[in-house]
């Protein structure tokens, strides 16, 4: 079916689900003593945040934002919008932005800078994805899951078109699906 799209699976499910258990140790005992606010960067966030904050044992609150760059295509626009802000005040919360990839770095660096504008306590990133050949920001993660290629990948919450989402696993797509 949708998987007939895919050139290559890069990352399986088994990896995945063994990295998220492993990132979400991590963040256990970052956050031991802390009551983080743990913002979810919508749409492509939502399988790895469902997953990884189960396995994070200590007490958290969740909230989305959602941004959007890309719209259809596979370059960022390099215009972040907000298309639904926070419900809550991040003044002197200690705010753990969860994300499914860092491309241009463009989307964190935007939010990293509003969250401190807005006077959050500290602000730490994870990203299931690193794709350091895309940065065009200065940007790093507290915490990444696997870094992945120069190519457009799908899958685990990351689109093309708004399609992929719910593959279980991260692929690299045929390249006739995007470029005609
Ligand atoms: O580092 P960057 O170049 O900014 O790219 C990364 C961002 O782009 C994607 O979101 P997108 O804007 O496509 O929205 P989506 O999550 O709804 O797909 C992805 O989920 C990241 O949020
Ligand atoms: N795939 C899907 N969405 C993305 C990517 C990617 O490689 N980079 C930035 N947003
Ligand atoms: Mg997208």
């Amino acid at each position: 079916m949708i998987a007939q799209d895919i050139e290559q699976v890069l990352i399986s499910e088994e990896e995945l689900q063994e990295k998220v258990l492993e990132l979400g140790a991590t963040l256990t005992e970052e956050y031991r003593e802390k009551f983080p606010l743990a913002i979810g960067v919508l749409k492509g966030a939502l399988p790895f945040m469902s997953d990884l904050i189960k396995r994070i044992d200590t007490y958290i609150e969740l909230d989305f934002m959602d941004v959007s760059s890309y719209g259809n295509a596979t370059v960022s626009s390099g215009e972040v919008k907000i298309v639904k802000d926070l419900n809550t005040s991040v003044e002197g919360r200690d705010v753990l932005i969860i994300e499914d990839i860092i491309d241009s770095g463009k989307t964190l660096n935007y939010l990293v800078e509003l969250f401190k504008y807005r006077k959050a306590n500290s602000i730490k990133i994870v990203t299931l994805l690193d794709k350091p050949t895309g940065r065009k920001v200065d940007l790093k993660a507290d915490y990444v899951g696997f870094d992945v290629p120069d190519a457009f990948v799908v899958g685990y919450g990351l689109d093309y078109a708004e399609k992929y989402r719910n593959l279980p696993y991260i692929g690299v797509l045929k390249k006739e699906i995007y470029s005609f």
